[in-house]
């Protein structure tokens, strides 16, 4: 195993609504090492973007009642606001999902990557640290230079033109471009892209979802990209952390998730990516629990076709289930994957094997090697 950049372990984010408390992450793990690529894969609403703004500090409204976040070994929720707002920018960055809510439209392109340049890595409000470094962090003229050579690697033809414009002013596919470049001119170790190409026609998302993946391979740069779509975490990333409901049921190298997919849930998502033949998935029917009368056993019990009474009672603790492999189903065994922590631990419960593993068994879609199931 390399040196982990990043380190969750057992989050719990919570917020407070109308309707009570809605445990919305609960007690998730999973880990990058530097230069690798990590994917959270999981439907809409399951809880990918709370998890990346609580590793940027970005959540004011929510609370973190149990958990660790570790970047680069430091507590980051230990760190004041000062603190954090520090290591943002400079050490990780963000790709956020909308390219026209993420720019600023009053401010040109120049103007919000000179804003970057300028604020990189320096805490609020400390002016007499501001005078300080505005001794040593380069001239305008370097800040504009940087700042237009970005965008060259970004692979935006024009670029003097595009730092003079007006995001209004530029294509989806170019707006997305400059959310790159500003997300890599402070050369983070961490990336985090929340959904980047989404906005985008899939040929336009294909070339940017090619671009970054070179950008950050030149770099070095540990990502961890975030995405509804298994098959573009396949195309992207190393390892894959399936997350439904606030959970990951199942963590994976990525070949080695889709050459034996074993939650019913990663099982369904597979499922749901568009075939050639059809160019559409089936989906999973039902829908994400409720965040503030969650079940207490498996968060998917109610969508599962494989549901047996124990798993609406029993919290189906991750095991380790490959070497490299672990799964959170009571249909699989195997040791503990994680350090048992106190408020979610639970012993085994045998409801039989995964039907698809049984020769004849009830299988829930052949999946094939190329991630869409056979139609
Ligand atoms: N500030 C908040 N207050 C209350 N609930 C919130 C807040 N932010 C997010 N949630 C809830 O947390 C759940 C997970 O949302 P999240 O945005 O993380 O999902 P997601 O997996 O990123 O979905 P998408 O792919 O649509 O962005 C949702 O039910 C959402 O309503």
């Amino acid at each position: 195993m390399g040196e982990p950049i990043l380190e969750v372990k057992n989050l719990h984010v919570h917020f407070e609504t109308h309707d009570g408390t809605a445990e919305v992450i609960n007690g998730i793990d999973f880990t990058i090492e530097r230069g690798e690529t990590a994917a959270l894969v999981g439907e809409t609403g399951c809880g990918k973007s709370v998890t990346v703004k609580s590793i940027m500090g970005l959540l004011p409204s929510a609370t973190i009642p149990e958990g660790e976040i570790r970047y680069k070994g430091e507590d980051v929720l230990s760190l004041s606001d000062a603190e954090r707002h520090s290591r943002r920018g400079k050490e990780m960055s963000m790709i956020m999902q909308d390219p026209m809510t993420s720019l600023n439209p009053v401010l040109t392109v120049g103007e919000q990557m000179m804003d970057v340049l300028k604020w990189q890595g320096r805490p609020r409000l400390s002016l007499s640290k501001l005078v300080r470094d505005a001794l040593s962090t380069g001239s305008k003229a370097e800040h504009r230079e940087r700042a237009i050579e970005m965008l060259g690697e970004v692979e935006i033809s024009a670029p003097e033109r595009v730092f003079e414009s007006y995001p209004v002013e530029l294509s989806g596919g170019m707006r997305q471009r400059v959310l790159i470049a500003i997300a890599l001119l402070s050369e983070p170790d961490l990336l985090i892209a929340d959904e980047p190409g989404t906005a985008l026609d899939v040929t336009t998302e294909a070339k940017v979802l090619d671009l970054l993946d070179e950008l950050v391979e030149e770099r070095d740069t540990s990502v961890l990209y975030i995405t509804h779509d298994l098959g573009v975490a396949r195309e992207v990333s190393d390892r894959i952390n399936v997350m439904y409901a606030g959970e990951i049921v199942e963590q994976a190298p990525t070949a080695d998730l889709f050459a034996n997919p074993q939650h019913p849930y990663t099982r369904g998502l597979l499922e749901s990516i568009p075939t050639l033949s059809t160019g559409i998935g089936d989906g999973i029917e039902g829908h994400l629990p409720d965040y503030t009368d969650p079940p207490v056993g498996c968060r998917f019990v109610e969508r599962c076709p494989h549901a047996e009474p124990a798993c609406y009672d029993a919290y189906p603790y991750p095991r380790q289930t490959g070497s490299d492999h672990a799964t959170a189903c009571h249909l699989f065994d195997g040791p503990p994957a994680r350090e048992r922590h106190e408020s979610l631990a639970a012993d085994p419960v045998d409801i039989g094997t995964a039907p698809w593993l049984v020769a004849g068994g009830d299988a829930p879609g052949d999946v094939s090697a190329d991630g869409g199931t056979d139609q």
